[in-house]
């Protein structure tokens, strides 16, 4: 008999997430059946997502949505081996159960030397949606200006670095001094820490005085609504995260983007990295050779321990990430 340990959502959050929102329970899991195979977490992925889905999907007492890396413990399927890592979406659970369906397996090209918990990151959802949006949303060329925000995290640090690979200019801002080192460091043209500068209106400006071709926007609210006017005529706007309203509890007022938008004949679309679901494969088969020639770098902010999950995630939420926010069970 096997006791997994769970995080359960214990309170609706209100406003920012508190760790008394959380509740870790232990559950007994049954004997395998014929067909089911007994899975370990090994990594655990925290995701801005899970606060807005949390609001919208869940009720108090379901357990935290997730995906992991896990190892295959025991198998009652013979189309899964002892030993074999997935990519499972089981939420927040030291162990579970599956009947195989819903699992994924790492590339099977996967070197040994590269840490698997960068399925969650760079080579699996977030350097897919980095991907994706800039290729299908963005829409971007050869020759064009890039910016992104939330440029140090999970999908921006991607978003910089495939559109340097793919021959643009890229600007970046973030949170922190450090990080903002960090992006000059891994090839972005112009890095500023939108904590600090006085006037967001001119930092976008100087980094760029003719402006935007695409803008990857992670953040929404404010900053959007300043960017959008320095964008170029027939920009490019892929809405891919909004983290600066995930904590709202009264909704913000605008942006009201009717007046570029018309005037510069911006495009704007939102998208959901599952849309290439049929093309994943392609996506995570690039990113691995990218990572694997050194054409993209990947930082990572593990912390240690199941018991830190609720930790982590608020932290990723203030800030408190480099990179991709991973739990090292
Ligand atoms: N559409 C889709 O399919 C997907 C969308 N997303 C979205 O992409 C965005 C980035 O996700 P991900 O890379 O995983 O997360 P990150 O690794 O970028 O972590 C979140 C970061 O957001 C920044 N942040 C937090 N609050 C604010 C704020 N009020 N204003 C500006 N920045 C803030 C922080 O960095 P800093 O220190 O710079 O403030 C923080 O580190 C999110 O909005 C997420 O919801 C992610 C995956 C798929
Ligand atoms: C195999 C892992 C798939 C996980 C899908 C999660 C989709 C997240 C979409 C994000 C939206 C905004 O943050």
């Amino acid at each position: 008999m096997v006791t997994a340990k769970v995080w359960v959502l214990k309170k609706h959050f209100e406003g920012f997430p508190k760790s008394s929102d959380f509740d870790l329970k232990h559950i007994e899991l049954p004997n395998l059946k014929d067909g089911e195979l007994l899975l370990e977490s090994v990594f655990l992925s925290v995701d801005p997502y899970m606060r807005p889905y949390s609001q919208r999907n869940m009720k108090e007492g379901d357990i935290m949505i997730g995906t992991q890396v896990a190892r295959i413990v025991e198998s009652k399927n013979p189309d899964f081996t002892v030993g074999v890592f997935v990519v499972a979406r089981s939420g927040w659970r030291t162990h579970f159960i599956s009947d195989g369906k819903d699992l994924r397996a790492l590339p099977p090209n996967w070197p040994e030397s590269l840490p698997r918990s960068l399925a969650l990151g760079t080579i699996g959802m977030p350097g897919l949606t980095a991907y994706f949006g800039l290729l299908e949303v963005c829409k971007m060329k050869s020759g064009e200006t890039v910016l992104v925000n939330a440029a140090a995290g999970a999908v921006g640090s991607v978003v910089g670095q495939l559109a340097k690979i793919w021959g643009c200019k890229v600007v970046g801002c973030a949170g922190s001094d450090d990080k903002v080192a960090y992006l000059k460091k891994i090839g972005f043209d112009e890095a500023f820490n939108y904590k600090t500068v006085a006037s967001l209106d001119e930092a976008l400006r100087k980094a760029s005085p003719d402006g935007y071709d695409c803008f990857f926007d992670n953040v929404g609210g404010e900053f959007t609504t300043v960017a959008i006017n320095q964008m170029k005529t027939y920009g490019r706007i892929a809405l891919c995260g909004a983290i600066s309203q995930y904590n709202d509890s009264v909704p913000q007022k605008g942006p009201y983007v009717q007046m570029p938008m018309i005037f510069k004949e911006l495009q704007m679309e939102g998208f959901i990295v599952s849309r290439w679901n049929n093309r994943w494969e392609e996506g995570l088969n690039t990113m691995l050779k990218w990572v694997m020639e050194g054409k993209v770098k990947c930082h990572e902010q593990v912390t240690e321990g199941f018991e830190n999950m609720p930790a982590a995630f608020i932290g990723m939420l203030k800030g408190e990430n480099l990179g991709k926010a991973v739990i090292k069970v």
